[in-house]
């Protein structure tokens, strides 16, 4: 935008005035009318047109680049954006933000979804408004999440195919709040034999699992830190028969994280808040004292905090009551968390010089009570914390801190107790994920399935004024965010003009700017294509590029590579030119930038530790074996049954997979979340793998897909003031260049 001040040319003349316009400039966009410029003005440059501002009656010239038509008045809330006569990126976010002023947060794009954040609760959501969308047809229900999961219902019995719902967006946007609301209209609306799948047993599990799989972050006060199909399988009369929850993707290195700002999963604090009476003296949870130091737990002081957390954990505790699980389970689970608590006390020391230097618990009176809750000897316990501490036993495995010093025999001491815990933990949700499953999973025969599909969002911690990086989570939960806009594409853009090609359908698509998710996906996770390795050439043939997840798995097994030496090679394949529009180099140690989202969200990630984090630390297997060995019978048969059922959390990083009735009769999706990939200890290629496996399977199904928005960068942490939304201007709420960037 260039407003000029012109003292000549402009007149008030109303036969002057033209169409009303959208001034677009880097903060926003206002209304203008757009003048007649053949009266009155002189010296108009070429690409300059006279508008005059609707707010404040100014008149200037500015680009012609600079406006959009406008739409009537009357469009102002239209209930699809397709719908819009004029459809351009300000009357689309004009449309949404008149829409959100009114409590209208769902919106169409045709078959998609907009849903955005109303930071505040709305009465949209009840078995009453269930009852209103039930049974109804597309085009006779207004834009709602029920009216998406009610089509994909219907599609679901016309049809007898699997369909999908899948909810994306930035952390904090709302996506695991919409799909709770899809997932308790379609239990409700379609019903389940024997009451087997009912609002409140749904509600028990996304207790759990929020417990479980939740966190806070910079982001979202609840942040979901793993990716969930929750699948509703439906007999010939359309009612659920089977349900089942898989988990992969957890982000389950937050369990043994060692760092005083990231915290670790609701259920730790909730249970040591909440456990009480004979229950927290049979966990030995009745001396926590806050100010003790915890390893892998942090215990806030604010009163509210531990009182809110208690609440929390009775709710938590009622719900595996409501699925009817065994108490004996229940109690195996709390355990195995008190112990993780225990470690976190007991911590590690290192006792004698030399040869003789053995690595022991710093506080061993914590580790017994580590030990007899889980049902092992110390000698055990002490073997599974501590076997690759000072001898580097797992050839398999780089000597990233080679036990030559006293600090660094101490490090991987704590790297492998780390690695215990996040064992522990895994264990501990695949447990869970498995009684939930035993509730809801029948083997009555269906006939197809809804897939309901929650992601951690896309993270972008300085957007929130994190500015330390984001780190390698960040960018797992990204990349997957990438590959599902990715299959957006594909199936809302590629698919149909494919079918239309078929049938000989020519369409118009000038004017349409279509911006293309692959190349970033490509940098991320290429496969190699041939076997050249580490080389220093800039000049690298193409087919020897590999993706960024390959080469840091790559670099993790070479000894003394680093964290640098990765970038090194990240930047040997993609220093070239073309790739700057998608990754370049930031002043910051070991910090580099991405340019997600086609441009829209450039991260700023730090590579510090990265290349330890690539890899599974050997320690983390130990905990299967000390479950199993455990002496307790309730802890012994659950999670040896765990490991019947298939044992998937570590190898696979799946959980749940025994339930799904949906992936059973597409096998091959299974081979794909379980095949050769997943199975090693690479992390990254298992992120990979994992995520192929999903969206393999997703492109099956019949999508529908939901965007959600955020209307503020802290929208996942706010709630507007008195639970209202601006009665007048919803403009102080909006953030215009950000709901820009996500419906670009
Ligand atoms: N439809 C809604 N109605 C009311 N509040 C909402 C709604 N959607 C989101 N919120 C508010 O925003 C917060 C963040 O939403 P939610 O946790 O669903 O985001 P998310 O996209 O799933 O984030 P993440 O990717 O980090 O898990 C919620 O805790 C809630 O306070």
């Amino acid at each position: 935008m260039e407003p000029k001040s012109h003292e000549n040319g402009f007149n008030d003349d109303d036969s002057n005035r033209g169409e009303k316009v959208w001034l677009v400039h880097r903060g926003g966009f206002c209304a203008a009318i757009k003048l007649n410029q053949s009266n009155g003005a002189v010296n108009i440059e070429p690409g300059k047109v006279l508008i005059e501002l609707e707010h404040n009656g100014e008149q200037m010239y500015v680009d012609d680049d600079d406006i959009e038509k406008a739409n009537v008045g009357e469009l102002d809330l239209s209930e699809d954006i397709c719908h819009l006569k004029h459809l351009n990126e300000a009357s689309v976010l004009h449309c949404i933000r008149q829409r959100y002023a009114s409590n209208l947060i769902h919106t169409r794009a045709g078959p998609t979804l907009i849903v955005v954040n109303p930071m505040a609760p709305l009465s949209l959501y009840s078995e009453k408004v269930v009852s209103m969308f039930k049974g109804c047809k597309t085009e006779d229900m207004p834009p709602h999440v029920y009216s998406l999961a009610q089509t994909a219902y219907r599609a679901m019995l016309e049809t007898r195919r699997d369909q999908s719902l899948i909810f994306m967006g930035r952390s904090g946007s709302g996506k695991t709040a919409s799909f709770k609301h899809a997932l308790y209209y379609l239990t409700l609306a379609a019903g389940s034999t024997n009451r087997l799948l009912t609002a409140e047993k749904v509600n028990a599990i996304n207790t759990i699992l929020e417990a479980f799989g939740n966190t806070k972050t910079v982001m979202n006060s609840n942040a979901t830190r793993f990716t969930q199909i929750f699948s509703l399988d439906f007999d010939h009369s359309g009612q659920i028969a089977s349900a089942s929850v898989q988990i992969m993707l957890m982000e389950k290195s937050r369990a043994g994280r060692r760092t005083n700002n990231e915290s670790t999963f609701h259920v730790i604090t909730r249970l040591l808040a909440g456990a009480e009476g004979h229950l927290q003296k049979e966990l030995q949870l009745d001396n926590v004292n806050l100010d003790e130091n915890n390893l892998f737990v942090y215990i806030s002081s604010k009163l509210d905090d531990r009182q809110k957390a208690s609440a929390d954990f009775s709710r938590l505790a009622q719900a595996f009551y409501t699925l009817n699980v065994d108490q004996k389970s229940v109690k195996a689970i709390w355990s195995v968390l008190a112990v993780i608590y225990h470690l976190g006390l007991a911590s590690a020391t290192k006792v004698g010089s030399g040869s003789t230097a053995r690595i022991q618990f710093a506080h061993p009176s914590a580790a017994r009570r580590a030990a007899s809750l889980l049902g092992v000897s110390m000698e055990e316990l002490l073997a599974a914390a501590f076997t690759t501490s000072l001898t580097n036993s797992n050839p398999g495995t780089p000597t990233r801190s080679p036990p030559d010093s006293l600090d660094n025999t101490l490090n991987a001491a704590f790297d492998s107790l780390e690695g215990l815990v996040i064992g522990l933990y895994s264990e501990a949700v695949a447990a869970a994920v498995s009684l939930i499953n035993k509730a809801i999973s029948t083997s009555i025969h269906t006939i197809a399935s809804i897939l309901l599909v929650d992601t951690p969002g896309f993270q972008n911690p300085a957007s929130c004024g994190q500015q330390a990086g984001a780190t390698l989570s960040d960018l797992k939960h990204n990349y997957l965010q990438e590959r599902l806009q990715l299959l957006f594409h594909h199936m809302t853009l590629v698919m149909p003009r494919e079918r239309y090609a078929q049938e000989m359908v020519e369409i118009d698509m000038e004017g349409f700017n279509e911006s293309y998710p692959g190349p970033l996906v490509s940098l991320i996770d290429r496969s190699p294509q041939s076997h050249v390795v580490r080389t220093s050439q800039r000049d690298l043939r193409e087919a020897d590029r590999r993706g960024l997840l390959w080469l840091l798995d790559e670099e993790s097994i070479y000894p003394n590579a680093n964290d640098d030496s990765f970038l090194e090679r990240l930047f040997t394949h993609y220093g070239d030119r073309e790739s700057q529009s998608l990754l370049r180099k930031a002043p910051g140690n070991r910090q580099f930038v991405l340019q997600h989202l086609q441009g829209t969200n450039p991260v700023l990630y730090s590579a510090i530790g990265w290349l330890k984090n690539s890899r599974e630390h050997p320690a983390v297997k130990n905990a299967i074996t000390l479950l199993q060995d455990s002496s307790k019978e309730e802890i012994s048969s659950l999670f040896i049954g765990n490991l019947a059922r298939g044992g998937t959390i570590f190898c696979g990083s799946i959980a749940g997979m025994e339930g799904t009735q949906s992936l059973r009769r597409v096998s091959s999706i299974r081979r794909s979340f379980t095949s050769a990939g997943v199975k090693r200890n690479s992390v990254m290629l298992q992120v990979k793998f994992t995520v192929d496996g999903l969206i393999d399977t997703l492109r099956r199904t019949g999508t529908h897909f939901v965007h959600c928005y955020l209307l503020q960068h802290n929208g996942g942490t706010a709630t507007i003031a008195n639970g209202k939304l601006l009665q007048h201007t919803s403009e102080d709420i909006v953030n215009v260049p950000l709901l820009r960037s996500q419906v670009g």
